[in-house]
């Protein structure tokens, strides 16, 4: 079978034997290596995503590593099938120990032309329905008494992310949400942390044209992209025990971007061309 997942990770086997980790988006990408990661190190698995066919996929390779899995299309944005789904969770493994939230993306444009629809799909998507699925997750671990623990998928936002306005908005929501219930939930022994990736190479890139693609090569000091593994690697360590006096955290995985780096989603604009980069090209 040919997987995402690691091989050769730091971690030892059988670390998550009898417990349930729960990953949004995990038809694809980093999703699907991190689920396939907590199978080989021994996790059930609930997963879900839009796209029905790509996430059966998913449930099969999980399957093969041995894991139990429950695999629910649907959406993060609707309130009710989150509701479902963490229901059927508690059915079926009599709970979560980990929740996962990975599913998410945006698209590409200058911030002056994004449209009230392609806005609300974006917050929608990134910050409404991460929050529905931390909320649907905490309210069971309180009322059963369980301990939890949630990861958001993030981004690198803190100087901002031109030409992904949208998600930066949404992104920054989610880690000061984050940060906001970690304290308020830290009496139910309910973990909150956020992982930011920095350009990982994964399939998604191919939603950016030519010149982003390009710039996601170069976004860190570095200088070149990220591999699924290294984030893999740090949602384990979140997830694990190895990480049980952190919250509140947003443990960044980006070769640099945060401190150096010039990323553009849909290409640099001309009017960020330095000067003396005009002049070494006219010679
Ligand atoms: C510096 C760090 C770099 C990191 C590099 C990579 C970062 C990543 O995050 S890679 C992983 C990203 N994965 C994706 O981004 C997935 C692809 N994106 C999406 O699926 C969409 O963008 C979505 C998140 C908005 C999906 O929502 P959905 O409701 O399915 O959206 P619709 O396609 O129905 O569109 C709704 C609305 O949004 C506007 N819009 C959508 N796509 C575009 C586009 N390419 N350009 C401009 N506008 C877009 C538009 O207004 C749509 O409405 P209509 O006009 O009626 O179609
Ligand atoms: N790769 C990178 O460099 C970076 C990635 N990230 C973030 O990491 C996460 C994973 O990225 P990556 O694997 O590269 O990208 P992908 O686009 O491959 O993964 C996103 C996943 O989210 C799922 N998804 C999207 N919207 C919804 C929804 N409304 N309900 C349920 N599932 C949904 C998608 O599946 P489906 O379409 O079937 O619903 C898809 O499997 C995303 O949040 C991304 O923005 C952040 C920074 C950098």
């Amino acid at each position: 079978m040919q997987t995402n997942a690691n091989p050769k990770t730091a971690f030892r086997d059988g670390l998550f034997e009898g417990k349930v980790v729960l990953v949004s988006g995990a038809g694809t990408g980093l999703g699907k290596a991190c689920a396939e990661q907590f199978a080989r190190l021994g996790a059930s698995l609930v997963i879900c995503a839009r796209d029905g066919e790509r996430l059966q996929a998913t449930a099969r390779d999980l399957r093969e590593l041995g894991a139990k899995v429950l695999a629910r299309p649907m959406t993060i944005r609707d309130p009710e099938a989150v509701q479902a789904l963490m229901d059927e969770a508690w059915r079926e493994f009599g709970g979560i120990d980990v929740l996962v939230n990975n599913a998410g993306g945006q698209f590409a444009s200058p911030a002056l032309e994004i449209k009230p629809k392609g806005w609300l799909a974006v917050v929608d998507t990134n910050l409404n329905g991460t929050w529905y699925m931390m909320q649907a997750a905490a309210q069971r671990w309180q009322k059963h008494g369980q301990p939890g623990n949630i990861i958001n998928v993030v981004a690198v936002i803190w100087r901002g992310l031109p030409q992904v306005a949208h998600t930066c908005a949404a992104r920054a929501g989610v880690v000061f949400l984050s940060k906001s219930v970690a304290v308020e939930w830290a009496e139910h022994r309910i973990r909150v942390n956020c992982l930011a990736p920095g350009t990982i190479q994964t399939d998604a890139f191919n939603y950016y044209n030519e010149q982003g693609r390009a710039s996601f090569q170069q976004a860190n000091p570095m200088k070149h992209a990220g591999e699924i593994a290294d984030i893999s690697e740090g949602l384990t360590y979140l997830a694990s025990d190895a990480s049980k006096f952190v919250t509140g955290e947003v443990l960044t995985i980006d070769g640099g971007q945060q401190l150096w780096g010039d990323p553009w989603f849909d290409g640099r604009p001309t009017y960020f061309e330095l000067d003396y980069e005009v002049s070494r090209r006219a010679g």
